[in-house]
């Protein structure tokens, strides 16, 4: 369960990109994230995943303050966010390998689960470095680093984004899975379009201020 309290981001003097926002979202649920471009929707999911921090307020995951002791959540997070961030000079398979074994999670079969993942999601170049993909290709490498590990909590920024139609129906029915499982999943895009059976709850940017 996330806990979201009182939480504000104000990048500079002036209007805030939003302003208190508390909610409560438990597990086995997926959140979309809507609104237009520059409505707050990144920022919000950046809070939630740590890579910023919010100007006031908290977020707590199961009752751990996230920004507080990162260490205690971060190993429960599967992330889709900005591409440009993946390691280009790895292949997808080696960065795959490189976290699971980070979290702990390699054994005998790591090398058949990373195959059957990029099986799934179309990618026979996971040999090659990401530096070599396509904008599409490195979308899927980031999708299946945040589903390999079987995450509680998975943020995704528009994860949707670049991905053929056969890929968007591969990873709809992923992210129904994760969330039959019991994950927390947030999910941002620019349209709820074909997607409203897959989410419980929808949170609309800007928010009231
Ligand atoms: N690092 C930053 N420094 C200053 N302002 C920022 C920064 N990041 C975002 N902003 C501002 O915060 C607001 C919200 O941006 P954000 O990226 O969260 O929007 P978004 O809803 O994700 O947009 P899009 O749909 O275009 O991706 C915008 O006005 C943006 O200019």
């Amino acid at each position: 369960m996330i806990s979201v309290e009182n939480l504000t981001k104000q990048y500079k003097a002036g209007k805030p990109v939003f302003k208190g926002i508390s909610e409560t979202f438990e597990s086995g649920r997926c959140i979309g994230i809507f609104g237009p471009n520059g409505s707050g929707k990144t920022t919000f999911l950046r809070i939630l995943s740590v890579n910023s921090f919010p100007t006031s307020g908290t977020v707590l995951y199961n009752g751990i303050n996230i920004h507080e002791e990162p260490g205690k959540y971060l190993g429960h997070l599967g992330l889709v966010h900005d591409e440009e961030s993946l390691p280009l000079h790895l292949t997808a398979g080696e960065l795959l390998e490189w976290i699971l074994r980070k979290r702990k999670l390699w054994d005998n079969g790591g090398s058949g689960k990373i195959q059957e993942i990029f099986d799934r999601l179309s990618l026979p170049e996971y040999h090659d470095p990401m530096g070599t993909y396509s904008t599409g290709m490195k979308k899927k490498a980031q999708i299946a680093a945040a589903f390999i590990v079987k995450p509680d909590v998975l943020i995704m920024d528009e994860p949707l984004r670049g991905l053929d139609q056969t890929t968007r129906g591969v990873v709809t029915r992923m992210i129904g899975e994760a969330r039959g499982r019991g994950a927390l999943i947030f999910m941002s895009s620019h349209s709820a379009e074909n997607l409203s059976e897959l989410f419980d709850d929808q949170l609309e940017f800007p928010m009231k201020k």
